[in-house]
């Protein structure tokens, strides 16, 4: 049997829906790309952080400034913000 793609009408997409649609997820491809550009310089610069702090005979971790980070996380992005932040703080400075 021939597949065919879903009509706009098929969907429940009215006129212009599917434009939208592939509008936004262009701004959400180019978000993504952002961001993650950001975590990269990110994990560049905690890694500076790191290495200055080891070097002096100090650790890699800092948990009071994790504290701070997670926190600053939560209270703007609620609880998943902390996941966020976590992962985050996962690739800048491995497992802990
Ligand atoms: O701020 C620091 O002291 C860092 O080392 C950076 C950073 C981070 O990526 O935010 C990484 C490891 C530390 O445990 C705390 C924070």
């Amino acid at each position: 049997m021939a597949t065919t793609t879903p009509t706009p009408a098929a969907t429940g997409a009215g006129a212009g829906t599917e434009e939208r649609i592939a509008e936004d997820r262009e701004r959400i491809d180019e978000l993504d790309r952002r961001i993650i550009r950001l975590v990269r310089e990110r994990m560049e610069v905690s890694a500076r952080i790191q290495q200055a702090r080891i070097g002096a005979g100090g650790r890699r971790v800092n948990l009071s400034r994790e504290m701070e980070i997670l926190t600053r996380y939560r209270e703007r992005l609620g609880r998943p913000g902390t996941s966020l932040a976590m992962t985050l703080l996962e690739l800048c400075r491995g497992r802990v």
